[in-house]
């Protein structure tokens, strides 16, 4: 055992309790009786008025300190000491109703913000605690009278109280010590020990502010990095050995103390009653204030074994830990004798000085157990060693043998080998030569191939050159271009000057062919374009000049033209004016429409289609033509558009759709439009789907919005889940980088969830493991579960269990989505219940829920407390349920919702259940839970 000494002594916060409302009407016209400087930590006591005395505190936490800042300067600097293997103490002393179970004890399950010390402590040892190498464990007790009751087994009497001779260290060998890995199980543990606290005062018929409850945590940390790394892998085993080191154990102990109210021990002190009445009343406490009292004064007797209390603190005071007292006051100025005496205990405890000690220890335990392992290994090893020894033995062994033969056989050979003939020799020669000359060709051909190397890496050498010659002239030929494109915009602007000429000219002229035409439409293109440049400038543009000029009945006669230019340059002029609102139902009316699907369909040119999509989708925009673009085959124009490869064709299909849905989505909101969506009905979902994740984001863009727009009706949403446009909006509602059709697509999908039928919900939740499609689902099939008529579907199609699989995903939105179908789900089965049409154990149970509602019961989101409360109370209502719901522990819950649950109309229910129940009322009586 390593013990590192130092000094340490106990400190002291004093925190005030704010006014109470009784306080608040009986003080009125009273100042309060202590007066807080908490920045210079001092406290003074009032006398009267204009007098008092002042006292230094280690830390003054006034009304209004938050239970997060209680915890930092009273508590946190103990569990970090308790964390790195040194005992640590923290306890609360003062008058009944001052604050200390509210200061250590409080759950804070209605308000996280009200957890106390105990809670935050816990909290903060898991969270600095590996459970693959370390422990926690848990012993509860309450102290009253001088018994010391395990709050975690009531039927255990055999509690000792020892103290190590040497290291002084104090232990309660037979208290209960449960081995916890999360909070929940603590609080859980807490819970069942406040239980049996409630239970036993009642028996014992005392109050529990009569009573000191203790609860200790032990921490066990395996310390890596100090020698304790072991590597067996790589070195060789006898470094091995010699390096074992054991590796270093901390173990630290918390001990919790909320002390009994302290004022009985002044009165008893002021009256002079007996020491034996003391013990009546609370001998611990006193015994504790004359321990301290010794302490502070240095007195070589101090009294520890007067009672259990003084002998459980021994160690806490005057001993080896790290000790924070928190003495809690009330305001009153009736209760100024109380609060002056508490003042003066937590001053004394003070001067207390303790001598901290780290207890960290070899684990030779765990040691042994690697030695043991690392023997095994040793013995196999060197018996595998040893068979491949002698097989290596043996082996060798054959091949000498075989070799003595084999030189044997040899020698035997020799003597009998014939004389080589003359011929044979001259043979011989021959190959050889043959061989010679063969060898010598060949190291020719190899220097040949070196040669044309060599000359083809020249001339790769010299094709670079050429190749960056090319390169200078490209780069030669790009300047040359920008310097024409310079001109021709010169001589743009110049056309442009002489355009209007031009059509006067033309005018006068007649008709002189296309090639005027086509002279006065590149003028026209040219006015468009510059128009609508002007109106980028904010010069408003008067497209009404250009239908003066040629008449629009001229542009569209010119979509028929025979000469391919004309078209495109007609088609051009047509998608310009299209652009423009008041244009669009004048070119539709005019024919224009009419004479641009022809021109589709006619042609196979690029432009023609990039250029006609465009017109088409700029017409698709206008509320009025969407009927008629539809009965004039729009919609399966643009679709079969996309037989042309080109990407700019594409967006300007998906610009029309997304433009047709936006408009037609708008004419179903008010009412002009009934019935599915046209493009729905006109075979452009799978289109739609199959491009809304398109590598490029305009196309993608207008497919998103599309998509939305449609699922904003119920009445597309079969359609959509049948379709794989749901998994679509899924995406949008979670990856679009555009944040308004995210929005909106989160805010469809709901809708078309719930639009799609229970038999869907549930395939899509089994196939899926996307959060938002669970909170969605879950969402759902919640509502669906609060329908009587669906409760046996729901239950049939595996609904209880789907809801169940759910909670694998951990969020707790999720989780409240569940919470609220399983409530739901019982209420109705409920009802179903008390009005005989059901019977029978509650599908809920039958289908193994119960387990996920007992943990949940306390959970700490509220909502799902809420849900699950209820669904407990419903559960509790029929008898039939009554065993499973004791079996699993649900009692407790029941129990803990009947007397602590926030919502009043919740606890009565739950209430009413417990009295009314035969069943439960027999086990309450067994389990000795006063009801
Ligand atoms: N700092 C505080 N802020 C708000 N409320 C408080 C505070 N301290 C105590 N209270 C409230 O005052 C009441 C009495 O507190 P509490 O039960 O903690 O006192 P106690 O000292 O533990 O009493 P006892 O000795 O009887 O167990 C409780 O209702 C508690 O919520």
């Amino acid at each position: 055992m390593v013990c590192d000494e130092v000094p340490g002594r106990v400190r002291v916060a004093v925190r005030l309790r704010p006014r109470n409302a009784e306080e608040s009407v009986a003080d009125t016209d009273f100042a309060d009786c202590v007066e807080l400087q908490p920045e210079l930590k001092r406290l003074k006591l009032r006398k009267n008025n204009w007098d008092g005395d002042t006292y230094q505190f280690d830390e003054v936490l006034t009304e209004f300190a938050s239970q997060k800042r209680v915890y930092e300067v009273v508590a946190r600097p103990v569990v970090e000491s308790v964390l790195d293997g040194y005992n640590g103490t923290i306890m609360a002393y003062g008058q009944t109703g001052t604050g200390k179970t509210y200061t250590v004890g409080c759950l804070g399950e209605e308000d996280t913000a009200a957890r106390g010390i105990t809670v935050r402590a816990m909290e903060d040892i898991f969270a600095n605690v590996s459970f693959e190498t370390d422990s926690v464990s848990v012993s509860y007790l309450q102290l009253y009278m001088e018994t010391i009751q395990d709050l975690l087994e009531p039927t255990n009497d055999k509690i000792a109280i020892v103290e190590d001779p040497k290291t002084g260290d104090v232990s309660l060998p037979g208290a209960t010590l449960v081995e916890i890995r999360d909070q929940q199980s603590f609080i859980q543990l807490l819970r069942l020990g406040e239980a049996q606290r409630f239970a036993a005062n009642t028996k014992l018929n005392t109050e529990s502010s009569r009573s000191h409850a203790i609860l200790m945590v032990h921490v066990k940390r395996s310390i890596k990095g100090r020698d304790a790394a072991l590597s067996t892998e790589n070195g060789n085993h006898q470094d091995m050995v010699k390096s074992l080191k054991p590796s270093v154990v901390r173990k630290g102990k918390l001990v919790v103390v909320d002390l009994a109210g302290s004022e009985r021990i002044n009165k008893s002190g002021c009256e002079g009653h007996t020491l034996e009445e003391t013990k009546f009343i609370n001998l611990s406490l006193s015994a504790l204030g004359k321990c301290i009292n010794a302490l502070a004064e240095n007195s070589v007797h101090v009294p520890f074994r007067d009672s259990k209390l003084t002998r459980l603190l021994r160690d806490s005071f005057g001993g080896t830990a790290r000790t924070s007292l928190v003495i809690t006051i009330g305001p009153s100025p009736r209760h100024r004798g109380e609060t002056a005496s508490t003042i003066m205990f937590g001053q004394r405890a003070m001067k207390v000085e303790n001598m901290v000690k780290l207890k960290e220890e070899f684990d030779y335990k765990s040691l042994s157990r690697r030695l043991d392992i690392e023997l095994e290994k040793l013995i196999m090893e060197h018996e595998r060693q040893q068979k491949a020894f002698e097989d290596e033995i043996e082996r060798l062994a054959t091949e000498a043998q075989h070799r003595i033969s084999e030189a044997e056989k040899n020698y035997a050979d020799s003597l009998e080998i014939p004389k080589v003939s003359a011929k044979e020799l001259s043979d011989l020669k021959k190959v050889i030569q043959k061989e010679t000359v063969l060898r010598k060709a060949a190291e020719g051909e190899v220097k040949n191939l070196q040669i044309q190397m060599a000359e083809l890496k020249m001339s790769e050498a010299s094709g670079k050159s050429e190749i960056l010659k090319l390169h200078k002239m490209l780069d030669g030929e790009a300047s040359q271009k920008e310097k024409l494109e310079g001109e021709i915009a010169i001589l743009q602007s110049q056309l442009l000057k002489s355009s209007l000429e031009t059509h006067e000219t033309r005018q006068e002229v007649g008709r002189a062919g296309f090639e005027n035409e086509v002279g006065g439409l590149d003028s026209l293109i040219s006015q468009v374009k510059v128009q609508q440049r002007a109106s980028g400038n904010g010069e408003k543009p008067s497209m009404a000049k250009l239908f003066e000029q040629v008449g629009l009945q001229k542009i569209l006669s010119l979509l028929e033209a025979k000469d391919a230019d004309v078209r495109i340059h007609a088609v051009k002029v047509v998608a310009n004016l299209a652009a423009e609102e008041t244009n669009q139902g004048k070119i539709v009316e005019a024919g224009g429409l009419t004479s641009l699907l022809t021109l589709l369909k006619s042609s196979q040119d690029e432009t023609i289609h990039r250029v006609a999509a465009g017109a088409i989708a700029n017409l698709a925009m206008n509320d009025k033509l969407q009927a008629k673009l539809r009965s004039e085959h729009g919609i399966q124009a643009l679709l079969g558009m996309v037989r042309c490869k080109h990407p700019d064709v594409h967006a300007q299909v998906a610009r029309g759709i997304a433009n047709f849905a936006k408009c037609e989505s708008r004419a179903s909101s008010q009412g002009t439009k009934s019935g599915r969506s046209f493009l729905i009905e006109d075979g452009a979902l799978a289109w739609i789907v199959q491009n809304a994740n398109n590598e490029s984001s305009s196309i993608r863009r207008h497919i998103e919005l599309a998509l939305c727009h449609l699922a904003q009706h119920e009445v597309n949403a079969r359609d959509m889940i049948t379709g794989g446009a749901l998994w679509e909006l899924v995406r949008i509602s979670r990856d679009c980088s555009r944040e308004d059709i995210k929005t909106l697509a989160h805010r469809t999908l709901g809708k078309i969830v719930e639009a799609g039928g229970l038999t869907s919900l549930l395939t899509l939740l089994k196939s899926s493991q996307d959060e938002t499609i669970h909170r969605v689902a879950a969402g759902a099939i919640a509502n669906l579960a609060m329908n009587d008529k669906l409760q046996a579907k729901l239950r049939s199609e595996h609904g209880i269990q789907a809801l169940l699989g759910m909670v694998r995903c951990k969020h707790p939105d999720v989780h409240a989505q569940v919470a609220r179908g399983i409530a739901n789900f019982a209420k109705c089965e409920s009802r179903a219940s008390s009005q005989g049409t059901k019977s029978g154990r509650s599908f809920l149970i039958e289908d193994g829920a119960l387990a996920w509602i007992v943990q949940n019961a306390n959970n700490e989101s509220s909502s799902i407390r809420r849900h699950i409360e209820l669904a407990l109370c419903h559960l509790a209502q029929h008898e039939v349920n009554a065993r499973d719901m004791i079996t699993g522990g649900a009692l407790w819950e029941l129990v803990r919702i009947s007397r602590d649950c926030s919502r009043e109309d919740i606890k009565t229910l739950a209430h009413r259940t417990l009295v009314s129940s035969p069943t439960f009322q027999t086990e309450m009586r067994r389990l000795r839970i006063n009801y």
